[in-house]
């Protein structure tokens, strides 16, 4: 229907791809500086109207689900008005099979691998709920339990309150997105008939083992679609409406404070605590994660000023730099295991270097053998004499307390000893074992 299109993008393979929007000075509604008439942004990649859901995973959601599988926590989000196509693209539109979103096609990718633990978190008007608590069926949200929030000693985060549900299967977990989305939180808005008026935070929760390791990698991926950034004044609402976007906003303003307090250096405050949403992503939005944001925008006439500011939001976004870092612990008893495996394949490694096999203990006859080694050792007048023992740590600790032993008798009878030619002989020992 547009007789002039608002928008262009460009593509540039070692850039990246931008985004310009042409805004002519009538059009400017007192949000856009209306002095300026284009605006231009940079973004990895720009997909369009055509874009296929396919692509979408692939040069989303793909990455960063390798990265779970390696190890790392990950997290994408949606982000952008209502009804620009968030839910489309996280969780995808009912109609076609083509059309499912990333939620659904990272299922299937994971679960060829690993199992998994599912949770699927709300937070409607700065509470939480747990959208697969079975009491969903209960008439009122009020009568639902409340997720709270928990920080330990190390400031982890734990959510009292939130199933962790296990999913041995591809199905298995796509039963229980199914379970979840009917319980969300939809209203029918000016801008859209079935808007989602809450941020739902997906968390695929994966443990792997690599085969034969003795590493466990936990890791989690978490799928959000934000609700609405719309503001208030633009979508004409009122009443509980109003009262559901004036949470929306404030919450998503402390999100971008996050953002940008993350995105500066030497910031060592980060205001995570100031909404429900910022704790629980706490972990996924610096740190230890790799954070993917996808804007989603609505390129009429009318929405170009709303698509703007997710543009800048979206920008504002992309300048954390975040250090992931793997999540690993050793499961204690593999790591016996493999530490007996270790000194058992280094005895037999010894045994070959030293051509027997080595006894934990020295015989009584090893004993008897070594007291006339060292007594014959220190009876011989010549100085340049050395304590033959071979390449036997045992024996020469032994030797070294028995020659101990006589010095102390030596030195309780009052004559000196040569001690000179005692480390001589252990060196000799020493560098014949090496
Ligand atoms: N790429 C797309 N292709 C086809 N239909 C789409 C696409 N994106 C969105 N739609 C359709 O547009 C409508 C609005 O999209 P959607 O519900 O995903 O918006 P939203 O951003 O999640 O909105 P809200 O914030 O209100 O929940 C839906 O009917 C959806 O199926």
């Amino acid at each position: 229907q547009q007789q002039h299109p608002v928008y262009s993008v460009d593509e540039d393979e070692r850039a990246g791809s931008s985004l310009e929007f042409l805004v002519p000075r009538d059009l400017a509604d007192g949000f856009v500086n209306n002095k300026k008439e284009n605006y231009r942004f940079r973004f990895q990649k720009v997909f369009d109207q055509t874009a296929k859901q396919e692509e979408i995973f692939e040069h989303i959601a793909k990455p960063v689900a390798d990265s779970v599988l390696a190890g790392y926590n990950g997290t994408i989000f949606a982000y952008g008005q209502t009804g620009s196509g968030k839910t489309f693209t996280i969780t995808g539109g009912a109609e076609r099979y083509s059309d499912r979103g990333i939620i659904p096609r990272t299922l299937s990718y994971l679960g060829k691998i690993y199992t998994t633990q599912i949770s699927y978190l709300e937070i409607y008007n700065e509470v939480g709920y747990d959208l697969l608590d079975p009491r969903h069926e209960a008439p009122r949200l009020e009568d639902l339990p409340k997720v709270s929030i928990m920080e330990d000693n190390d400031q982890n985060i734990h959510l009292r309150n939130l199933s962790l549900q296990q999913s041995a299967s591809e199905e298995e977990a796509l039963n229980l997105l199914f379970l979840g989305d009917t319980n969300r939180i939809i209203a029918e808005t000016p801008m859209n008939q079935a808007s989602t008026r809450s941020h739902c935070i997906f968390t695929i929760h994966v443990c792997s083992r690599e085969p034969g390791s003795a590493t466990l990698r936990r890791s989690k991926l978490h799928l959000v679609d934000l609700a609405g950034s719309e503001r208030v004044a633009k979508s004409g609402m009122e009443g509980q409406l109003l009262t559901e976007a004036k949470y929306i906003n404030l919450s998503l303003h402390y999100l971008e404070q996050v953002i940008i307090a993350l995105s500066e250096k030497n910031r060592s405050h980060i205001p995570y605590r100031n909404s429900m949403m910022t704790s629980v992503l706490r972990d996924s939005l610096g740190g230890n994660c790799m954070t993917t944001m996808i804007a989603t925008l609505s390129v009429e006439k009318r929405n170009v000023d709303e698509s703007i500011a997710t543009c800048r939001f979206a920008q504002r976004v992309a300048l954390i730099k975040n250090e992931a870092q793997l999540n690993e612990e050793l499961d204690p008893a593999l790591m016996i295991n493999r530490l007996k495996k270790e000194v058992q394949s280094l005895r037999d490694e010894l045994a070959i270097l030293i051509g027997e096999q080595r006894e934990d203990q020295l015989t009584e006859d090893d004993i008897h053998k070594l007291e006339e080694q060292v007594k014959a050792f220190l009876d011989d007048p010549d100085p340049e004499v050395t304590l033959q023992l071979g390449p036997n740590m045992r024996k020469i600790h032994h030797c070294f307390s028995l020659l101990k032993v006589s010095l102390l008798q030596e030195h309780i009878h009052g004559r000196q000893a040569n001690i000179t030619t005692l480390t001589v002989a252990f060196l000799q020992g020493n560098q014949h074992f090496r």
